[in-house]
């Protein structure tokens, strides 16, 4: 794949919050249609990284290539024109409480698109059926589950149709269960749409279920320590950190 059509390209990244340098030196690259995951342990900078990526945060040092843009030296018009590409499901699934589902999914369109209220609608009851939300178009935030309102949010990253959709701890707050329907539905949208996933995550039966590629951030040394796929990490990182993250808890027997 050359460097245009790699959806994203990290090369020597550096972010900090003012002098403070939060991770460094970070080279990593993201493949069409993978599920990519951030890993590492708290606050070792995962969600930061993917503020980078995902056009929310400039970085001190290095480069974001978003199919050969270079997403932070490029001037503000083109940088929103390529995020406008992007879909990003927050933690807290981020939706109105006093918008119906409908609503909330339908402000983006409303925002970006010359669609009519009608057409509005109709798009948003599409992007609830995608999610498995079909017939809950009325209901307020409030009225459905915590594993629902995920599902919502995906469903409102979803309403631009985004080439790459980013998610920062999907899991978080969810039980076992309903974290595991979750991961099934990313499988899914990626297996239909071919879209490109990058999560945030800590969560074990996430990585290895659903991730075909991970970077293991490293809050001591503040880079990167290890790239590659969950299995092929476990099997062949010599990195005691990286072996420890991946084996806690003894839920992974090596
Ligand atoms: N707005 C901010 N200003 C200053 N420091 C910040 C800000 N946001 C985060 N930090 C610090 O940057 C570091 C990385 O935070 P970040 O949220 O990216 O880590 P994380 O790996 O996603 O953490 P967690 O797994 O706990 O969510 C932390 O030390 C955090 O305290």
């Amino acid at each position: 794949m050359t460097q245009q059509t790699l959806p994203i390209i990290v090369r020597n990244l550096e972010i900090a919050y003012g002098d403070f340098v939060i991770q460094r030196n970070l080279n990593f690259q993201v493949n069409k249609g993978e599920i990519f995951v951030i890993m590492g342990g708290s606050g070792c900078g995962k969600t930061t990284v993917m503020r980078c990526m995902s056009g929310l945060k400039p970085p001190s040092r290095g480069e974001v290539l978003i199919e050969g843009v270079s997403l932070w030296r490029v001037d503000p018009d083109r940088r929103a024109g390529v995020s406008s590409r992007f879909g990003i499901v927050y933690q807290s699934g981020a939706l109105w409480s006093s918008m119906t589902l409908a609503e909330n999914i339908g402000l983006p369109l409303g925002e970006y698109t010359d669609l009519s209220p009608a057409d509005i609608r109709d798009l948003a009851a599409l992007k609830l059926a995608l999610v498995g939300l079909a017939g809950f178009e009325d209901y307020y935030p409030s009225e459905i589950s915590g594993g629902m309102r995920k599902r919502a949010g995906v469903a409102r990253a979803l309403a631009l149709d985004p080439n790459i959709l980013f998610f920062d701890e999907p899991s978080a707050g969810l039980d076992p269960i309903t974290s595991s329907h979750l991961d099934d539905l990313i499988v899914q949208l990626r297996d239909h749409i071919g879209m490109t996933m990058v999560l945030v995550t800590h969560e074990l039966p996430s990585i290895f279920d659903i991730a075909d590629n991970a970077v293991y951030l490293d809050a001591e040394t503040k880079s990167m320590i290890a790239t590659g796929s969950p299995d092929q990490l476990l099997s062949e990182s010599a990195d005691p950190k990286v072996r420890a993250f991946l084996t806690r808890n003894g839920k992974i027997n090596l």
